[in-house]
């Protein structure tokens, strides 16, 4: 990213430090430099003056290249969060759901929507207010569906690249005639792999390396698809190395449906498998009421799962068990699947997915050790919308912490409203529902931030270094 100043960072850094446990760094200095890679984390920077004397000598920098921010009393900074499943062209219809579940769902609300987003204009209108929505609770990566429209879907790429949100982004295939809606659908297999190829090469050309946008590869679901356009995509992805995004086991209907039309596979998993799709670069959305073989087969490809917590309740479709496929050794990081999700917050999805574990908890005999194991904790939700995210995304190292080498796409979070020492001003009704009232540790802040906090809590938004939100 040309034009960036170098930029130090002061104040508390909150990240996960494992699932379990965050790691608070308190007085410390995050130097960025003009590519926005953290270059220098130093634990023991108590003013902004000492970085004149000690740190900059350290970095060999001249006062004069640098920006200092430095976070207020109260406010710290944590990663951005990975939004690891949502579709931006759904956004308008967050919250619009009645009573459906997955299947009367895509035919009433999504198809209709999805289609009308040819439109150039109107597509606009909504991937910006997407994209910025997204950015403004703290989003710094999304994993994007589109819709099956190329023109369509390279302008949510544009859009991702100059509002400076990192993404991947998939034009949607849907081949299958016998399944897809007339006037929702491509033409051909080879339509559909064609105009999937032209989406890869726009890409390509407005971010060659993919440094900020990339390209993922997008079969629908299973019943969308034909064997043929998934063993292309297959073969697309082995050439060119690209990530993959599908749902899977989302609702009791949809396997049936998969049951029904593969009736050569053993389950729903084997499917994407029988066909290639199961890779260490596949993110598969809901995988609510997967097997156990399933499950060793995800772990054994190394296919990574977008936790839905918030879709899954609107949907009515289950309780995905995130214990449980952690035991099994899945990669597990968080979505919103707007808009079957109702919110764009993914502390919204963490919040949900504390709260689903406990549904899950309580499918489950409180005599059996499962039935407390199963409910997450904070930390663990955190960890999800963070380095699990970053992990599933394949991102992992490169965002997610404050480590050296990794990229600068961080928020800045303050809760309630303090004076200069740190203490509780007057309660502020218009700054968010977190009231602090100073007698609070450091962990009961972050529990009141995720069950309480928005977006009003986030000041600010970077990604690889960029301010790319601030709240006025
Ligand atoms: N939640 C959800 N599940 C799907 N399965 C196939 N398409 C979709 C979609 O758009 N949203
Ligand atoms: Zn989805």
């Amino acid at each position: 990213m040309p034009g960036l100043r170098k930029q130090i960072f002061l104040g508390t850094f909150i990240s996960s430090k494992s699932r379990q446990e965050l790691q608070y760094l308190h007085d410390a200095a995050v130097c960025v430099d003009s590519h926005g890679k953290i270059v220098k984390v130093d634990v023991d920077c108590t003013s902004a003056e000492l970085i004149d004397d000690r740190l900059l000598n350290k970095l060999g920098w001249e006062k004069s290249e640098v920006d200092v921010h430095v976070a207020k009393p109260g406010q710290f900074f944590f990663p951005g969060f990975i939004d690891s499943h949502v579709h931006a062209p759904q956004y308008p219809n967050v919250g619009i759901f009645g009573k459906t579940t997955l299947l009367d769902w895509l035919e009433k609300y999504t198809f209709p929507l999805e289609s009308s987003l040819k439109d150039l204009a109107k597509a606009r209108r909504v991937y910006t207010a997407c994209i910025r929505r997204t950015l403004a609770n703290g989003t710094t990566t999304a994993a994007y569906y589109a819709t099956i429209d190329v023109d369509a879907t390279n302008l949510l790429a544009d859009l991702c690249l100059s509002l400076g949100q990192r993404a991947l982004v998939g034009r949607v295939c849907m081949d299958n005639q016998d399944i897809c809606l007339d006037y929702y659908r491509d033409e051909s297999a080879e339509a559909s792999l064609e105009k999937t190829l032209q989406t890869i090469q726009h890409v390509r050309d407005i971010d060659p390396s993919f440094e900020l946008v990339s390209p993922i590869l997008t079969p629908r679901f299973a019943p969308s698809c034909t064997s043929e356009s998934m063993r292309g995509l297959a073969k697309i992805q082995r050439d060119m190395d690209l990530p993959v995004q599908t749902h899977i086991s989302e609702n009791k209907g949809e396997i049936a449906l998969v049951a029904k039309m593969y009736p050569e596979s053993s389950s729903y998993a084997a499917v994407y498998d029988d066909h290639g799709l199961l890779t260490p670069r596949t993110i598969l959305a809901h995988a609510v009421h997967i097997s156990e073989d399933e499950a060793r087969l995800i772990a054994k490809r190394k296919s990574k799962v977008a936790h839905c917590p918030c879709s899954n309740s609107v949907l009515t479709s289950g309780a995905a068990r995130v214990r449980w496929m952690w035991d099994r050794d899945i990669t597990v990081g968080l979505g919103t699947d707007m808009g079957a999700g109702y919110s764009p917050s993914i502390l919204e999805a963490a919040r949900q997915t504390a709260l689903v574990s406990r549904h899950v908890a309580m499918g489950i005999d409180e005599a059996d050790p499962e039935h407390e194991r199963s409910k997450l904790t904070i930390e663990e939700a955190l960890y999800l919308g963070t380095r699990g995210g970053a992990a599933v995304v394949g991102l992992e190292g490169r965002v997610g912490g404050f480590e050296e080498g990794m990229e600068w796409d961080v928020q800045l979070i303050g809760l309630g409203d303090v004076n200069e020492e740190g203490f509780p001003a007057d309660i502020d009704v218009d700054g968010g529902n977190v009231d602090m009232f100073g007698w609070e540790s450091w962990e009961e802040r972050i529990a009141k931030w995720v069950y309480n906090g928005d977006d009003r809590n986030t000041k600010k938004v970077w990604v690889k270094g960029r301010l790319v939100h601030s709240r006025r």
